[in-house]
Formats: C-alpha cells, sequence, structure tokens
C-alpha cells in the first residue's frame, strides 16, 4: 500500500493519512463482537466514553508489557506493517466506545506516547475536530481548524505537527451534516434532500508506541 495516495493534502498539514476500507465488513464484525464479548470490568467507565487498555497501562515511567489478543496483535502487525512507526514498533491499543451522543473533549495525546496516532475505526462514523490553543496573558482560548469525516473501517494516521500542534476532539452529539465546510476529507453525498448523518456506537483501535516498555512480569510478593 502506497501511503502516500492517501494523504490528506487540503489542509496545509502534511502528517495525515486517511485509508477508508482499512478494514473489510467481516474483519469488523469479527473484532465488534470480541469486543462485546469484553467482561464490563475490564472496561473504564469514564463520562462520557468507555474504554480499555490493551498491552498494558502507560505511565510516565514507562510500561510493563501485557499479553495482546492474538485478534488485536494481526491489526498492530497491519500497522507495523505500513512502516509508519519504523523502529518505534507500535505495541499498544487504546479502544474507546462512544455511544451517540458521547465524545472526547479537545486534547492532545501527549509525552506518553510516541507521537503517532493510527487509529481504526469500527461500527460507526463520527467526526473528529482539530483546534489550537491560543494563549493570551491569563487565559487561553480553543480556536477551530477544521474537521474530519471517519468513516467506520477506516485507519486514520496523525502525526508530526498534526500531533504536537493541534488539539483533537469529538462533540457530544448525535449526528452530523456532512455539507459542514469546514469537513475537510472528501463525503459522499447520502441524499439530495439532507446530508445529515446519525452517529450510532462508535469504536476506536487507537494503536501507538509506548517507549520504555519493559517485559518485567508483575510479580506479588506476600
Ligand atoms: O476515538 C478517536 O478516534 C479519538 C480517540 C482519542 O483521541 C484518544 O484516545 O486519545
Ligand atoms: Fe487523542
Amino acid at each position: 500500500m502506497n501511503l502516500e495516495e492517501y494523504k490528506i493534502d487540503n489542509i496545509n498539514i502534511n502528517t495525515c493519512y486517511y485509508i477508508p476500507n482499512f478494514i473489510t465488513e467481516s474483519e469488523e464484525k469479527l473484532l465488534l463482537h470480541e469486543i462485546n464479548k469484553t467482561p464490563t470490568i475490564r472496561w473504564t467507565q469514564l463520562s462520557n466514553r468507555r474504554l480499555i487498555q490493551i498491552g498494558g497501562v502507560p505511565t510516565n515511567k514507562g510500561m510493563i508489557a501485557e499479553e495482546i489478543p492474538k485478534i488485536y496483535q494481526t491489526y498492530i502487525e497491519r500497522i507495523n506493517d505500513l512502516n509508519i512507526f519504523k523502529e518505534h514498533k507500535a505495541n499498544h491499543i487504546l479502544l474507546n466506545e462512544y455511544l451517540p451522543g458521547q465524545g472526547i473533549l479537545p486534547h492532545c495525546d501527549g509525552p506518553l506516547f510516541y507521537p503517532i496516532i493510527s487509529t481504526i475505526s469500527l461500527g460507526s462514523h463520527t467526526v473528529l475536530e482539530f483546534n489550537k490553543q491560543q494563549n493570551d496573558d491569563d487565559s487561553y482560548k480553543i480556536v477551530k481548524e477544521f474537521k474530519l469525516f471517519i468513516a467506520p473501517r477506516s485507519l486514520l494516521i496523525l502525526k508530526d505537527n498534526l500531533y504536537k500542534d493541534y488539539m483533537h476532539g469529538i462533540s457530544e452529539i448525535t449526528e452530523d451534516n456532512l455539507d459542514d465546510p469546514t469537513l475537510k476529507n472528501v463525503v459522499t453525498k447520502i441524499s439530495e434532500s439532507s446530508n445529515v448523518l446519525a452517529r450510532s456506537t462508535r469504536y476506536s483501535l487507537t494503536i501507538r508506541n509506548v517507549p520504555r516498555t519493559s517485559k518485567m512480569k508483575l510479580k506479588f510478593f506476600k
């Protein structure tokens, strides 16, 4: 696969790739089946989404690697085969679940990760919003820059300045108007009369590299 063909090039940023249909419908179905089997206790419930850490829990001291189930490891390897992470191979997945109306506040992913995010989406589309933080003397404001339409089964790769200089987030809304001119990637028209698309439950597999990972097993002493 030649990644350069998938570069989003109308946002003046060189570091964004969007690959529709990166996985097939049957792969999506198998992943959704696996996710739905996960015991509730493995999920961390936040106020506006649920998440599961796969591969360990990154901390500012590094991460103790935990075994990654085979079905997820397959996709880590598929991402590593694209060679975007080079020697900083992907070794971690943060799995997010969003019900319609849930989202994630604008944020940067920060220093726990090597600065590349690769995201496989499942179940529903969403719209990812990119903002910049503008600091005044004693306050700051968030300036909306652009949005990307993220289809189920797609892969999105963000890196370099898009990782460091922009915040990303998902508004807590239940539908998206695809005629929004700030949406920067091509989306297909749903119908002549209305271009509003309702969200359903979406899962994102955010696949990253956690530097300073040790293979040490946790030991418990009495
Ligand atoms: O669900 C997404 O696509 C974004 C998730 C995200 O920003 C994160 O996990 O840091
Ligand atoms: Fe993020």
